[in-house]
């Protein structure tokens, strides 16, 4: 789990390291110019020059200076450096010096004029003027010499505006190229957002390799900007993650909870912080009893007559992620088709409202999920109010959630133990309003996000809301938030397909049956419906992913 930044935060730390004179601008830009070359080395080792007598490992980004010999049996490599008006374009004045200085013919290209760049931008400016000529954007044309590389230096973190159509267009033409490497974030991203600003992402743009300074923006895993990404690397540039920002009093310890809150966390494949021991079983409701039910009894309420199978995916997946009991109710006219498809899940006939309030009246019925081919007619209405009037642990999906958009009486009954799992059309149903702002053409940076929208919602509803997408966004109402990044070497296309979204809800009621709290629940539920899919792979159906669990939550144990 990592924490990601905003842009304004990345300046903030930037602006305290350099105030308390730890580092220079300089330096900073220096160690990102030389983070970007490595990695690109280390992505592409035929592309590295031999460093010394004979060719070795790539530099790592903290080698300074790193020296470069080029071996003259070799050819010239050509790259091109596109280059903008602020400090990402300083970047790419340093990654230029250093190209050349290890043997790489450069050419170079400005957009805007040198005598308006900020002083560390204008100083590699004038470092690399010596070397080599600095051409206007205009002059740019991918089609004139063979690039074995083309490096966008033209925005970064700096993005307020759309970027104008004739930038637009050179940015599509260097992504032609086979490599090409985008520093911090690929122009035109609002790093906030991870949306392309104005009129969405061209159809043209896409990098290679983008790297990013210090800890990755929120961007870089929401929208469009992942997948315009095929790699991302992040490289360190010696900033302290809190330290700077708490004496220069930019953040007091007094603040950690309203931070904690602030904060936006992404998981990807980052198996190691996830609390193994207590997925693998051994978390318990009630550790003085080792039967089935202190590990929770989950109800997933089922739809009427050749509706219950979506049901029965939830089901199977609140018992393979660990729920000691998990029973489906069902409407009496559909008992016998689903007791011929059910066996450790157990069966119950849940008719009317007062069948399913008298069931809850076992305080051991610890979770329920509401909503997968459930229905939405009156019966229906009255089994979700006695559900919501129970006051447990309750994931709220599908045709729940449908209903909820419709009676507002209900909504406003949503509480803390509740989880809603809208994907984007049930998120614009439920919360047009945010849904709105975000599909609302995106004019100037920071863009409202998937992460405002989300937080918003919880807010509203007073639950968690985890709001599905590739780039999943899980929020709790005090504004704590997790993306679920599915990008990259962690893209899952196939998980979207029929009954995906049941097997999720029921993970995470599965989760909320053995203790844990909704927002882990959320955040833990979606991570390994995705570690599912990445490990089964194409082909995937939504009966996979209950039984590939197993297998995911063992190599996450042995990988300890
Ligand atoms: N501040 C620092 O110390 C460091 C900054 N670094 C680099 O600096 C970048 C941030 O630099 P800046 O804050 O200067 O931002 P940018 O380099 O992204 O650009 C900001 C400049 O572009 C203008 N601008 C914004 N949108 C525009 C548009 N659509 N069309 C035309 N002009 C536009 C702004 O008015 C501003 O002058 C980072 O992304 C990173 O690459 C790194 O060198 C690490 C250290
Ligand atoms: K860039």
């Amino acid at each position: 789990m990592t924490e990601l930044l905003t842009a304004a935060q990345m300046r903030a730390i930037e602006t305290a390291a350099i105030a308390q004179g730890r580092v220079t601008g300089l330096a900073l830009m220096e160690r990102a110019g030389q983070g970007v070359v490595a990695a690109i080395f280390a992505q592409w080792p035929d592309l590295a020059p031999a460093v010394g007598a004979k060719r070795g490992p790539a530099p790592s980004a903290d080698a300074s200076p790193p020296e470069y010999f080029r071996q003259d049996d070799e050819g010239e490599q050509r790259a091109v450096v596109l280059c903008g008006p602020g400090n990402n374009g300083g970047d790419g004045f340093v990654v230029a010096r250093l190209l050349k200085e290890a043997g790489w013919e450069v050419d170079v290209f400005l957009y805007g004029d040198a005598e308006k760049l900020p002083p560390d931008a204008r100083e590699n400016y004038a470092q690399w003027a010596a070397l080599g000529e600095v051409m206007p954007l205009s002059a740019y044309d991918v089609q004139a010499q063979a690039y074995a590389l083309g490096v966008d230096a033209l925005f970064g973190t700096g993005l307020t505006r759309p970027l104008e159509a004739t930038v637009v267009e050179k940015l599509c033409d260097l992504c032609t190229l086979d490599r090409t490497v985008a520093i911090d974030i690929i122009s035109g991203f609002c790093a906030d957002s991870g949306r392309f600003l104005c009129e969405g992402m061209p159809p043209g743009v896409g990098v290679s390799l983008c790297v990013t300074f210090h800890v990755r923006k929120i961007g870089h895993s929401l929208a469009d900007c992942p997948l315009a990404i095929a790699k991302l690397r992040t490289v360190d540039i010696g900033l302290d993650r809190r330290d700077a920002l708490r004496k220069l009093g930019f953040l007091s310890s007094a603040d950690e909870a309203r931070e904690a809150n602030r904060a936006v966390v992404v998981r990807m494949s980052d198996r190691d912080d996830m609390p193994t021991a207590q997925l693998h079983g051994q978390r318990t409701i009630d550790k003085a009893q080792g039967h089935k039910y202190s590990h929770g009894h989950a109800y997933v309420l089922s739809g009427g007559v050749g509706k219950g199978g979506a049901a029965r995916l939830a089901a199977r997946g609140a018992l393979r992620v660990g729920a000691g009991a998990v029973t489906v109710g069902v409407p009496p006219a559909a008992l016998v088709e689903n007791a011929a498809q059910l066996n450790a899940v157990m069966l119950k006939m849940i008719g009317q409202a007062s069948d399913l309030s008298a069931v809850l009246r076992d305080a051991r019925i610890n979770a329920l999920c509401i909503g997968p081919s459930f229905g939405t007619s009156s019966r229906e209405v009255r089994l979700l109010a006695a559900a919501i009037d129970a006051d447990r642990p309750l994931v709220l999906d599908a045709d729940a959630l449908t209903i909820l958009a419709e009676h507002p009486d209900l909504f406003v009954q949503l509480h803390p133990k509740c989880v809603l799992t809208p994907h984007a059309g049930e998120f614009g149903r439920l919360f047009p309003e945010m849904a709105e702002k975000l599909s609302a053409t995106a004019t100037q940076g920071p863009a409202y996000s998937k992460v405002d929208a989300t937080r918003e919602a919880a807010k509203l509803s007073g639950c968690v809301v985890l709001f599905k997408g590739p780039d999943t966004v899980i929020a709790a109402p005090g504004g704590r938030c997790c993306i679920n990044a599915s990008f990259q070497d962690r893209a899952a296309p196939w998980l979207a397909t029929a009954g995906s979204g049941d097997v999720l809800a029921g993970f995470i009621t599965g989760l909320l049956a053995r203790g844990y709290a909704p927002l882990e629940a959320a955040e833990y539920g979606a991570w390994l419906h995705t570690e599912c899919a990445v490990d089964f792979g194409p082909g995937l159906i939504a009966e996979d992913l209950p039984e590939i669990l197993p297998r995911v939550l063992a190599d996450i144990c042995s990988n300890k």
